[in-house]
């Protein structure tokens, strides 16, 4: 089947977890004035939050004064993952997606001083772009693929997978010690610097490689 006409809904299941992980690029750790984690950093996101390509704009929450773009590799997940050792790791992925893990920050800055939970700056509608789906004949080493974000025209982030703190075979094995992985899932990898603001009326677009490109129109919650 021709790449273009993957949708990404045939092979990621609208009901099925999305695991993240944050913290994985040491220059986006610095931006933020994070420390580096010695462990993955894990968190999550509903299926509700999945924006595709073509089915509407970003819609920044309620309240949300500071939506931040984070670009990411996607994993979709091709078989049941339980305590998978990290050398099974890549036969149990089915292929990529290029996706955006938008963050409410002024939501997640108020979270992290209180020590609550990150769901309302990181869960709402719209919260996940995604790419059509890229087989893993698409992407030969996604260990080492460029992946940038643009706003109106303008390059914020530019990284590299292979700058990733914790690498995928490990991520995925470490995430499979505590949840089952399962097929349809889809693990976000982390985001290189450059995070920054995006509001209505800004476009914004992102690619991974030569492989694929993807762009969303912002609006304001009505
Ligand atoms: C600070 C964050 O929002 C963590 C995160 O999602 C990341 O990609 O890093
Ligand atoms: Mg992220």
């Amino acid at each position: 089947m021709a790449a273009a006409s993957q949708n990404i809904s045939k092979f990621v299941q609208w009901g099925r977890k999305v695991v993240c992980v944050g913290r994985n690029y040491r220059d986006h750790c610095a931006e933020l004035g994070n420390a580096v984690p010695t462990k993955p950093m894990l968190f999550m996101k509903p299926a509700s939050s999945y924006l595709e390509e073509d089915s509407g704009p970003i819609v920044v929450p309620l309240g949300c004064k500071d939506l931040h773009h984070e670009v990411e590799l996607g994993l979709v997940i091709g078989s049941q993952c339980k305590d998978i050792k990290e050398e099974d790791v890549m036969s149990s992925i089915a292929g990529y997606a290029l996706t955006l893990d938008l963050t409410a920050r002024d939501f997640q800055e108020e979270a992290k001083k209180k020590g609550h939970p990150w769901e309302m700056a990181k869960c709402f509608d719209t919260a996940l772009p995604v790419s059509r789906f890229l087989s893993k004949e698409d992407i030969s080493d996604p260990q080492n693929i460029s992946l940038w974000c643009k706003v109106n025209g303008e390059i914020t982030q530019n990284g590299n997978t292979s700058d990733m703190v914790f690498n995928i075979p490990h991520l995925v094995s470490y995430i499979s010690r505590y949840f089952t992985l399962q097929p349809g899932d889809l693990v976000l990898t982390g985001t290189p610097a450059g995070v920054g603001p995006i509001k209505e009326g800004d476009i914004i677009s992102a690619g991974l490689g030569d492989k694929i490109t993807m762009k969303f129109n912002v609006q304001h919650r009505s």
